[in-house]
């Protein structure tokens, strides 16, 4: 992997910049306060974790800033726009924590089906499909059907989708989470290099403390009742992250800070 970082003029870009945000969904079970008082910039080039126990918003945070939740106080600008204008000019892509493609297209079928939509020529598209599944290494695999794939290459696969577009901003919630511990530590490994070879900013909901601070600049902690962060740790480990720097005293240190904030907002009663 390179070393190679966003300039500091790029680095002070906001894409995500939230002030006081709220969101109080209304139920017949009466108000849930699904976000309250969020205060957070994600700046270009970043990679950020949102942790946190369930429940906490962070998928409703995701959601937000895909404008398909809509915030009831506060402000929430994506690249400077409202959520709903970022959305029509596809300023982002979404992966999800199932691979969610369609078992009757084959893996380029699907990833060319926001091409498709979006009015893609047909080599507009296979160049489209040709970059991102070099990405993502599942090249060779196009015309395969993703029954054919094993689950950590089906998540590949639906990242290659959310990449073909080519937005700058890419919104991940819990990809990796039902995968075994083995495939999610490569994966970790492939969605760094392919973050430090596309320079993205991505957002990334995980449950996982290791994997939280292996991939990002920054972790955002959040707890719930109301859903909150609680803290947000700036990351001073290296870009170049072999697995094995998951043992030094710095990213265990980094790791402890995770934890202690988890703990400080979690109701152990809730759980039980
Ligand atoms: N459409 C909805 N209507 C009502 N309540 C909702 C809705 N979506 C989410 N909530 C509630 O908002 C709160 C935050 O949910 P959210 O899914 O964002 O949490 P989360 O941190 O992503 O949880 P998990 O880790 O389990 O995915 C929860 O209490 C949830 O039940």
């Amino acid at each position: 992997m390179t070393t190679s970082s966003p300039t500091s003029a790029d680095r002070t870009e906001a894409v995500v910049s939230a002030t006081d945000l709220g969101l109080t969904f209304k139920t017949n079970d009466g108000d849930v306060v699904a976000l309250s008082n969020v205060n957070l910039t994600i700046n270009k080039g970043e990679f950020v974790s949102f942790i946190g126990p369930s429940g906490c918003g962070k998928t409703t945070f995701l959601r937000t800033i895909a404008d398909l939740e809509q915030p009831t106080s506060g402000t929430l600008t994506i690249n400077g726009q409202t959520p709903e204008n970022a959305r029509k000019d596809r300023s982002y892509g979404y992966v999800f924590q199932a691979p969610a493609l369609y078992p009757w297209r084959t893996i380029e079928k699907n990833i060319a089906l926001p091409l498709e939509i979006m009015g893609y020529g047909a080599s507009q598209q296979a160049e489209r499909i040709k970059r991102t599944m070099d990405l993502v290494n599942l090249s060779g695999f196009e015309k395969k059907y993703p029954w054919q794939l094993s689950g950590g290459m089906q998540q590949r696969a639906s990242i290659a989708r959310a990449l073909a577009f080519d937005a700058d901003l890419l919104l991940m919630d819990e990809p990796f989470g039902a995968l075994d511990e083995i495939v999610r530590d490569h994966l970790n490994s492939e969605l760094l290099k392919l973050w430090d070879r596309t320079q993205k900013t991505i957002c990334f909901v995980t449950h996982s403390i290791p994997e939280a601070v292996y991939l990002s600049t920054k972790i955002v902690v959040m707890s719930p009742r109301p859903g909150r962060v609680t803290d947000v740790i700036e990351s001073n480990l290296p870009r170049e992250r072999p697995l094995d720097i998951r043992e030094t005293p710095e990213f265990l240190a980094i790791a402890a800070r995770v934890r202690d904030g988890l703990r400080a907002g979690h109701s152990y009663e809730e759980t039980v």
